[in-house]
């Protein structure tokens, strides 16, 4: 039986250095789940609140595991994360923490997969997924809120969208980390990393796209199929919301020039994605740039939907984006995430399943990358919280686990 008899809660270190909640949940036969809270620095302003770790464990203790132990099936998904929300019984988890409520919905699911002796992507996905693998979207340079004194743009990420396998794409782009390494030190641009183990060298864009455009064009020849890469402009960090401009070291932009400047490096460099790129309120100049080049590239919202399905319906309905972020952490629960990549699949929305700048070893997104056929996972390129992702996605395609 997968009824859940404990859930344990923890505060662990992130890849920050700063405190998450972890979570264990044990089911009555003896299944055993654990999953710990990712966190972000360039957070949405409409996601779930993220409580204090202490605070959000005490809470969860307090209101979320009476709920569940004795009470739940921790196969039962749909009712883990119920309980959850009427634990909470706000709409953004600002009771017992997003934090809290993803680490103990991703434990439960585990605990489930665990018992049914399934790997948790065919528990959350059924038996016939695990053929299709999301190419994975490597973040090789990078500033604005992950970085100081590097670009401005947050996110250059190298996207090996012609690899033959996924374990091929993992390596490509650890590659072209490894070589923009040689050009910034051929250029002696000294270069530390920022938090998700992209380069964060002190240049200013323009500078960072000729770097990686050459450095995913030498690796793709070397490779022998194509890297293309795209960007996570994080524009909500740059929009000054009184004076409407987005301010970039060097100058500002009215929201008519970003979408032009947007259009141009996506036809300049050929970019396969761009996240963000206009502020986390603005559906309508989203919508501006997507009918310019959606056809081109795909248009992402992080920020913009947070995972949230109701903002998702507006986006489809006003045609803001062609694709979607899905972070569990923003939304708070594994069912949220689901439907909201659901509702996406469904209109046409490519979903991208995502780390948060701060990590930890928890390998719960790979696996819903491939439950739900997401054609891309954005998880970095280097550094141990992001390699436990790629690493599980190629034990799942080698079928290893
Ligand atoms: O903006 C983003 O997409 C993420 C992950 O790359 O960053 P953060 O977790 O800081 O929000
Ligand atoms: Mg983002």
């Amino acid at each position: 039986m997968t009824q859940i008899v404990d859930v344990r809660l923890r505060r662990i270190l992130d890849s920050r250095g700063n405190g998450t909640v972890e979570a264990d949940v044990l089911t009555e036969s003896g299944g055993f789940g654990r999953g710990a809270a990712p966190s972000g620095a360039s957070t949405g302003e409409h996601e779930a609140i993220e409580l204090a770790p202490e605070e959000a464990i005490a809470a969860a203790r307090e209101r979320a595991v009476p709920r569940l132990v004795d009470e739940v099936y921790a196969g039962d998904q749909r009712s883990v994360d119920a309980a959850l929300h009427a634990a909470d019984g706000t709409d953004d988890f600002s009771e017992i923490g997003a934090n809290s409520a993803v680490a103990i919905s991703m434990a439960a699911a585990k605990a489930g997969a665990d018992m049914l002796g399934a790997p948790l992507y065919q528990h959350l996905g059924g038996a016939f997924r695990g053929e299709n693998f999301p190419i994975p979207l490597g973040n090789v340079v990078g500033g604005g809120e992950h970085a100081a004194d590097a670009t401005d743009i947050q996110e250059f990420l190298s996207a090996p969208v012609g690899a033959p396998s996924v374990t091929d794409a993992v390596f490509a782009n650890a590659a072209v980390h490894g070589e923009i390494h040689d050009i910034l030190a051929e250029r002696s641009i000294p270069a530390g990393k920022g938090d998700e183990g992209a380069w964060a060298p002190s240049v200013d864009d323009e500078e960072a796209f000729e770097i990686v455009a050459e450095a995913t064009e030498t690796v793709s020849g070397e490779v022998g199929f194509e890297i293309g890469f795209g960007l996570d402009v994080a524009a909500a960090e740059m929009y000054d919301e009184e004076d409407e401009e987005y301010v970039y070291s060097d100058r500002t932009r009215s929201t008519e020039e970003q979408i032009d400047y947007i259009a141009e490096l996506v036809s300049e460099y050929d970019l396969v994605y761009v996240e963000d790129p206009l502020d986390e309120n603005d559906f309508e100049a989203f919508a501006d740039l997507t009918e310019k080049v959606g056809e081109q590239t795909l248009i992402c919202g992080d920020d913009l939907f947070v995972t949230n399905t109701e903002r998702l319906s507006q986006g489809i309905e006003q045609g803001s984006a062609n694709s979607i972020l899905i972070k569990p952490n923003q939304i708070g629960t594994l069912t949220d995430a689901f439907d909201a990549i659901e509702l996406a699949t469904r209109n046409g929305i490519e979903p991208v399943v995502s780390h948060r700048s701060g990590e930890t070893e928890d390998t719960t997104i790979a696996h819903l990358a491939v439950a739900t056929d997401a054609p891309f996972i954005k998880t970095g390129a280097a550094g141990g919280e992001r390699t436990a992702k790629l690493n599980e996605l190629i034990r799942i395609a080698e079928d290893a686990l």
